[in-house]
C-alpha cells in the first residue's frame, strides 16, 4: 500500500514517522485496561532508570479513545479492551505498526486478570497452552464464510524463562497452566450471577471441574486469539494473568479495590524482572529489594 492508516490507533505511515517513534521497541505488553497499561509504562520508566518523571508519559493514541498506548524506552504498553474482537483489531494494527517501524526481535506479553480454577486468589498463571471452551488448543475465526482453525501454541522457552523470573519473587505464587479463553464473562465462563442463568449450580461445577482436570488453571477472554495471531506473525508471545478469585468457590469478584489493584501489579512485577534480565539490568540490588518485600 502507498499509505497505511492504522485507524483505531490514530497512527499512519504518512502522518507519523513510525521507525523514529517505535524503531527501538523490543517488548510489547498488552492488557485490557488503559489505566493499567499507563501504570505499567510509568512503572517500567522508573524500573529502567529512564530520564525524567514517568508521570508525564503521553498517550500515543490520544487522538482516539479506542486504545491507549505508552512507551518507556524499549517497552511499549498498550490497552486492548475486553474480548476477542477488541484485542484482534488492536493486534492487526500493532503488528503492522511494528513492521512499518522495522522493529526486530520483539517479545509480546499479555498481562491480564483472570478467574482462577482451583488456585488461590492472587496466584499468577503463566499460560502454557491457550484453550477454547472445549479445552482444545485452537482458535476458530470466521473468514468470508469459512471457519478457519488456528493453532494457539505459545513459546515454550519463554514460559520457562518467565517461570525462572518468578523465582525471584516470594510474596505471591506463580504457576504454569492452561488458560481457557471464552467469548463471555458470565454464562460463557459458567457464571450464575449474570442477567441470564441457563444452567444449574451442579452443571456449572461439573463443567469447571472438567476444565480443571483438563489442565485449565485460569479463565479469561483474549488468550486464544492473542496466541494465534502472534504465532502466525512470528512474534514470540506469552500470557501472564493474575487470578482475582477461585471460580470453584464463587462467581462474584468481592475482594476490596486495594487488593484487586495490588493483584494487578503482580504480573507487572514479574514482567519487569523479565525485561530487566533480558536487558542485563537485573542485579544484586534487586535481590535485596525482593528480600526486603519478603521480610516486611
Ligand atoms: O484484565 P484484562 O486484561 O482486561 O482481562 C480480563 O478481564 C476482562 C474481564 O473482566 C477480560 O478482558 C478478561 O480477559
Ligand atoms: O473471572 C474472571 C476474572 C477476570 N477476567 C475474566 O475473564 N474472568
Amino acid at each position: 500500500m502507498d499509505e497505511d492508516v492504522l485507524y483505531h490507533l490514530n497512527l499512519g505511515t504518512k502522518t507519523h514517522n513510525l521507525p523514529v517513534m517505535f524503531g527501538d521497541v523490543k517488548f510489547v505488553c498488552v492488557g485490557g485496561s488503559p489505566n493499567r497499561m499507563k501504570a505499567f509504562a510509568q512503572f517500567m520508566h522508573k524500573e529502567l532508570g529512564l530520564e525524567g518523571d514517568g508521570k508525564d508519559l503521553k498517550d500515543i493514541c490520544a487522538g482516539t479513545d479506542r486504545y491507549s498506548m505508552y512507551k518507556a524506552g524499549p517497552v511499549l504498553s498498550i490497552s486492548h479492551g475486553m474480548g476477542v474482537p477488541s484485542i484482534s483489531i488492536m493486534l492487526h494494527e500493532l503488528i503492522k505498526l511494528l513492521h512499518h517501524a522495522k522493529c526486530c526481535d520483539v517479545t509480546i506479553i499479555r498481562i491480564g486478570t483472570s478467574g482462577g480454577l482451583g488456585i488461590d486468589p492472587g496466584t499468577v498463571v503463566i499460560t502454557d497452552i491457550a484453550v477454547d471452551s472445549f479445552f482444545k488448543a485452537r482458535f476458530e475465526q470466521v473468514i468470508l464464510d469459512n471457519i478457519v482453525v488456528r493453532s494457539t501454541e505459545l513459546d515454550k522457552d519463554l514460559v520457562e524463562e518467565l517461570l525462572n523470573c518468578s523465582k525471584e519473587i516470594h510474596y505471591f505464587p506463580t504457576l504454569i497452566g492452561h488458560t481457557m479463553c471464552t467469548y463471555d464473562f458470565y454464562e460463557g465462563q459458567g457464571r450464575l450471577d449474570g442477567a441470564l442463568c441457563s444452567f444449574s449450580h451442579e452443571k456449572k461445577l461439573e463443567y469447571l471441574k472438567r476444565a480443571y482436570d483438563a489442565g485449565v488453571r485460569n479463565i479469561e477472554m483474549e488468550s486464544t486469539v492473542f496466541a494465534a495471531i502472534c504465532g502466525l506473525c512470528g512474534l514470540k508471545a506469552a500470557v501472564v494473568c493474575v487470578a482475582l478469585l477461585n471460580r470453584l468457590e464463587g462467581d462474584q469478584i468481592k475482594a476490596p479495590h486495594e487488593v484487586l489493584v495490588e493483584y494487578q501489579q503482580r504480573p507487572q512485577h514479574l514482567i519487569s524482572i523479565f525485561i530487566k534480565k533480558r536487558l542485563g539490568l537485573y542485579n544484586q540490588m534487586e535481590l535485596l529489594d525482593n528480600a526486603f518485600f519478603l521480610n516486611n
